[in-house]
């Protein structure tokens, strides 16, 4: 006869007492609830739920789903790897107890994200999480450095039930218009307060360019945690919205033309709470590391956008001259550019330069996404890569030689060429891991025959509603 309080096959010693007090502590608190929640290889954000009371259960012991997911595509299909997509089997979700936090947006819930392990206690290989958490810890031990990353989130808001496939815009107005901000006041100012009490430090919010579209930025953290930000975030102002009747898309390309909802990606490396990107001998104050790190980016950036622009829909987001960033280029405070160098203004800059990554979507898993960043950055900085000139202003109006000339690509323009460049890249492959990098390859090869025909309406209409 087992007990809770023997050893843990999955879990982390003490977890056991810990979720025990804290499933007391929550009930009190009225959550009758918990949402484990991880992200699928398709960007699909997957979840099971247990009664407070069961919290101490899924500390000793997980709780039960399938590695099937690791497979499924958006449409909730299943292909398969030589290892992957099986019926068979389970895994076990782990709730970590450090980033479980009560759902001010949805009452009588708590919600923490899980880290998906063997029936046997061993790590998942296609757990995102695991490997993220992995890749980040090698980081800091083969080169003294930690990260700081942030996730910007754009999405839209529509009326009406999440049943309809039609998107209609729950508010006018132009781009960052002051009308917008009016019309969804009472949703905004509730999403602000249920993020701050659910601990989030949302550093601002406001109405985006496109139809309906809103964004929000949030503090950076090691990129575990700001990854499970993101998915907290989009649970959140999901739940509000629909507290006020509202849907609302992540998808990168709500309508098949005009600008997307994008997944900025905000990355610094530090080392002994020095910020490499300020206070260098490089270009704008960056470090010879950080300089190199920004040209690992941008050589693996065709191959990363498997990972981080995943969906067919995409490429329909992933356009020039939408601020997208769709060039193999990088400039200072460019908006056109696949990398933007953030300084901070005079005074702040050592907290704040970083680099911005635009070619990012929400259908991204942003654990797969932050790992592939920091492995392709790493890549750079091991191998003392040079950065190349600088490039300002858009550069979709150079011509094919000079583009050539200048080192400045564009991505690929669909996921079949972004999956190509993904096949050609043994250090991201190797970065995820055999397991996940045929994952990655079959799902996304899925998602291409699940739109096979579509044509661009439909291809966006076939995901919006999906992330
Ligand atoms: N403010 C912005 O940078 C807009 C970003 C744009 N919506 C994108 O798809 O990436």
């Amino acid at each position: 006869m087992t007990t809770l309080a023997d050893p843990v096959p999955g879990g982390r010693p003490g977890d056991v007492e810990r979720a025990t007090a804290l499933s007391a502590e929550l009930t009190g608190r009225g959550v009758h609830g918990i949402v484990l929640a991880y992200v699928d290889t398709a960007g699909i954000g997957r979840v099971k739920t247990i009664p407070t009371a069961k919290l101490a259960s899924a500390a000793a012991w997980g709780v039960g789903m399938s590695p099937v997911f690791d497979t499924f595509l958006a449409n909730d299909s299943v292909v398969s790897t030589d290892v992957l997509g099986s019926p068979d089997g389970d895994l076990r979700l782990y709730p970590d107890l450090d980033h479980l936090v009560v759902l001010s947006g949805q009452p009588g819930w708590a919600w923490a994200p899980v880290d998906r392990v063997t029936q046997e206690g061993e790590r998942h290989p296609g757990c995102g999480r695991t490997l993220l958490r992995r890749i980040v810890a090698d980081a800091a031990q083969r080169h003294g450095i930690s990260f700081q990353a942030g996730i910007e989130i754009e999405w839209a808001v529509g009326q009406g039930s999440a049943l309809g496939d039609d998107f209609v815009p729950a508010v006018s107005g132009p781009a960052y218009g002051a009308t917008r901000q009016v019309e969804l006041s009472d949703c905004t100012a509730e999403l602000m307060a249920a993020l701050a009490a659910q601990g989030v430090d949302v550093d601002q919010l406001h109405p985006e360019y496109a139809a309906g579209q809103f964004e929000i930025s949030v503090g950076a953290l090691d990129p575990v945690a700001a990854a499970d930000r993101s998915v907290l975030v989009r649970q959140t102002i999901r739940a509000v919205s629909q507290r006020h009747g509202l849907k609302v898309s992540f998808a990168p390309a709500v309508f098949a033309e005009g600008v997307g909802n994008g997944g900025h990606v905000h990355l610094s490396a530090w080392r002994e709470g020095r910020n490499l990107h300020s206070g260098g001998e490089g270009r704008y104050g960056m470090t010879a590391e950080a300089e190199s790190f920004a040209a690992g980016l941008l050589a693996h950036l065709p191959a990363l956008t498997a990972v981080t622009a995943p969906s067919p829909a995409s490429y329909l987001r992933l356009k020039p001259s939408q601020w997208a960033g769709v060039f193999t280029a990088w400039g200072r405070e460019t908006r056109e550019s696949a990398v933007r160098v953030i300084t901070g203004t005079a005074g702040r800059r050592e907290q704040a330069a970083n680099l911005e990554v635009k070619p990012v979507d929400l259908a991204a898993n942003p654990y797969l996404a932050l790992g592939c960043l920091v492995a392709a950055g790493l890549d750079g900085l091991e191998s003392s890569a040079a950065l190349p000139d600088e490039i300002t202003g858009d550069p979709a109006r150079f011509g094919a030689e000079e583009a050539a000339s200048r080192g400045v690509r564009r991505l690929p323009t669909s996921l079949d060429e972004a999956v190509e460049e993904f096949r050609k890249d043994e250090l991201l492959r190797a970065a995820l891991g055999p397991v996940l990098a045929d994952a990655v390859i079959a799902v996304r090869l899925g998602e291409i025959a699940a739109v096979a025909g579509l044509d661009d309406g439909q291809v966006a209409a076939a995901y919006r509603w999906k992330y």
